[in-house]
């Protein structure tokens, strides 16, 4: 009959607490823990998601459905991969994630937006809520639902590999930057409930504030380190973002490899359960990192059905597994049946991700379609990320004196030169995280090189020449009015990135020294963080800090040649501190902006 079949959960008129309190009565212990379940798309078949009733499928940086996939052909994967979880018992719908940190980076011509690093610089939250809106539509135009973003690191010590994916070492900055949160899922309705999760409908999708808590303070910047602070530091450095991002609704937290004091924050009952869930009220559901339960074992998975048992009851409610699935699924079901982890747990766990799934009307548009598929690397996304790029920006030196600023450039002259290992890299220009974890080099997405916008920029009739790394004849033989050189660091991700030293590699540092020996030259420095450049100030006429610009090189020619002036600031000023400070010497001339110790740093460039 029409009332057998009704089923409150269906029913979208039903309150939220009706339709989760009616779905998790009708669940076995298989289909909760289904749900606590998130795999990786190599492995989610669908007899997988069918048979062990998994709740989310995710790609891991670079996992895509064939190299240069089109928008059509990423809905496509995740529509079947949706198929298979409606055509089981309760038809829980299944959510999709991705790291789309700056747009929709594992995406074949997405737009690449400026990372963290370089929008902390704007101090421009009304522009990142922009971003947050842009990067959502290029998400929901593959069928994706949920992105592993925005990261909230408070970068503390700039030798972390994952310093370029924090807005700033300063904890104020940070929280201003939060405003991407409603970008990403909509501004939350007033007298929403504190910590409810909020995303609003279709062109909006799941943000998660990552990662939970102290990422950036390791000591020594060491990556998935250890955080050696008391509470009133971690708590007024690394937290205020988190709660900012709950009041903002964020739907997702996702907790960090690293510890704090020794404790794994994977492990972390106190933290998560204890202060995110009871203090914070979050109401929306802690995912873990990538095998990130496994690693609270030294060494990792040393003891599997102890990370299970030690992650799930520290309050994590989804396990990004993401490859051995059965193997999590087999252990939790035994730590539930033999009563090592409470059913209330479990319950809690269940509850959190129906409510986000139910919120964001999941149940009601499981499906995507290409409707959307126009949003991916638009023309009106790829002008705000040039106007992002422009912001980003911070001149460091203007010319050797006050007499004889360089920037900025002339378009009408006769001869440029455009050098360095950066210049006319796209790969390089967006950093790690773009198009594979580590990033790669060259040609990898559609984009604007710096050499293409300084040709797009200048007069017809002004020549431009490159020379990636030019010798002395070839300087010395040519008459260059001056010489643009875009040099940094190659792309990098997490552990990989971490630097004792901060210097930027050969032929960087050559590049520079030939070029403006003998070039008037506005060096360009593409990188993930502040590094050492003092030795070589003396020798350049200009310097502008960059970051890591994304696709829109235009928005760095924008800058150079005067259509728009510098307004990007840094925090604490710490490349200042770097190129001059620590090593003793004044301040260049025209130094823009003062600068303040920063505890520890200089100890770090003085060999103490
Ligand atoms: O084969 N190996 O040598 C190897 C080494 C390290 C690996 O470690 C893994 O590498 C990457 C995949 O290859 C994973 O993305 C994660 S990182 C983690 O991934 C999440 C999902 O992408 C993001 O939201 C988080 O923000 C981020 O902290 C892990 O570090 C994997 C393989």
């Amino acid at each position: 009959t029409a009332e057998a079949k009704y089923m409150p959960y269906k029913d979208p008129k039903q309150p939220l607490c009706v339709r989760v309190n009616d779905l998790m009565k009708r669940m076995t212990l298989e289909e909760k823990i289904g749900q606590m379940t998130q795999i990786e798309r190599a492995v989610a078949t669908n007899e997988a998601i069918k048979n062990d009733l998994i709740g989310s499928v995710l790609s891991g940086p670079g996992s895509v459905p064939s190299r240069e996939a089109t928008p059509e052909t990423w809905v496509n994967m995740v529509n079947e991969f949706q198929k298979s979880s409606l055509s089981t018992r309760l038809g829980i719908p299944l959510i999709y994630g991705i790291d789309a940190v700056h747009g929709h980076n594992n995406v074949y011509k997405a737009t690449i937006f400026p990372h963290n690093v370089g929008l902390g610089v704007t101090r421009d939250p009304v522009l990142v809520k922009k971003i947050g809106a842009a990067t959502a539509l290029e998400v929901r135009a593959t069928g994706i639902q949920y992105a592993f973003a925005p990261c909230v690191a408070v970068c503390r010590d700039p030798r972390w590999g994952r310093c370029y994916e924090s807005y700033s070492e300063d904890t104020e900055i940070v929280r201003l930057m939060t405003e991407i949160i409603p970008g990403l899922q909509g501004d939350i309705t007033d007298g929403s409930e504190k910590g409810a999760p909020f995303v609003n409908g279709q062109q909006k999708i799941a943000a998660c504030a990552k990662h939970y808590v102290g990422d950036g303070g390791t000591h020594l910047g060491i990556d998935e380190g250890d955080t050696i602070l008391d509470s009133q530091k971690l708590f007024s450095i690394h937290m205020p973002a988190y709660n900012d991002s709950i009041i903002k609704g964020v739907a997702t937290i996702m907790t960090s490899y690293s510890s704090w004091n020794g404790v794994k924050m994977h492990a972390n009952r106190n933290l998560i359960t204890g202060y995110l869930k009871n203090t914070l009220k979050f109401k929306g559901f802690v995912i873990s990192d990538w095998e990130g339960i496994d690693k609270i074992t030294n060494p990792q998975d040393a003891n599997y059905t102890y990370s299970i048992l030690a992650g799930i009851n520290a309050g994590i409610d989804m396990v990004m597994v993401p490859f051995y699935y059965r193997e999590f699924i087999d252990g939790l079901t035994y730590l539930v049946k033999n009563k090592f982890i409470p059913m209330s747990r479990v319950d809690d766990a269940v509850q959190r991700i129906l409510r986000v799934k139910f919120t964001m009307g999941l149940f009601e548009n499981p499906m995507a379609d290409y409707s959307m598929t126009k949003y991916l690397g638009c023309q009106e996304h790829r002008d705000l990320a040039r106007e992002a790029v422009r912001k980003t920006l911070v001149l460091l030196k203007n010319g050797k004196s006050s007499m004889q600023p360089l920037l900025p450039l002339p378009k009408k002259t006769s001869k440029i030169l455009v050098a360095g290992s950066h210049a006319d890299n796209i790969g390089y220009q967006c950093g790690g995280w773009t198009m594979g974890w580590q990033g790669r080099s060259g040609n990898v997405t559609a984009g604007t090189t710096i050499l293409s916008a300084v040709k797009k920029t200048v007069y017809t009739n002004t020549q431009v020449i490159y020379n990636e790394n030019p010798n002395q004849d070839f300087l010395k033989s040519n008459n260059f009015d001056f010489a643009i050189v875009v040099v940094g660091e190659p792309p990098y991700a997490q552990t990989s990135g971490d630097s004792s030293d901060l210097t930027i590699l050969e032929p960087g540092p050559s590049t520079i020294r030939n070029v403006c020996g003998s070039v008037k030259c506005v060096v360009v420095l593409i990188t993930g963080r502040p590094v050492v450049v003092q030795p070589l100030v003396d020798t350049i006429d200009a310097l502008v800090a960059a970051w890591l610009p994304g696709t829109e090189g235009q928005g760095v020619t924008d800058v150079l040649f005067g259509d728009y002036g510098f307004t990007g600031t840094l925090a604490c000023e710490l490349v200042s501190i770097l190129m001059t400070h620590c090593v003793g010497i004044s301040p260049p001339q025209h130094y823009y902006g003062g600068y303040r110790e920063v505890d520890g740093l200089c100890s770090v460039f003085e060999g103490r």
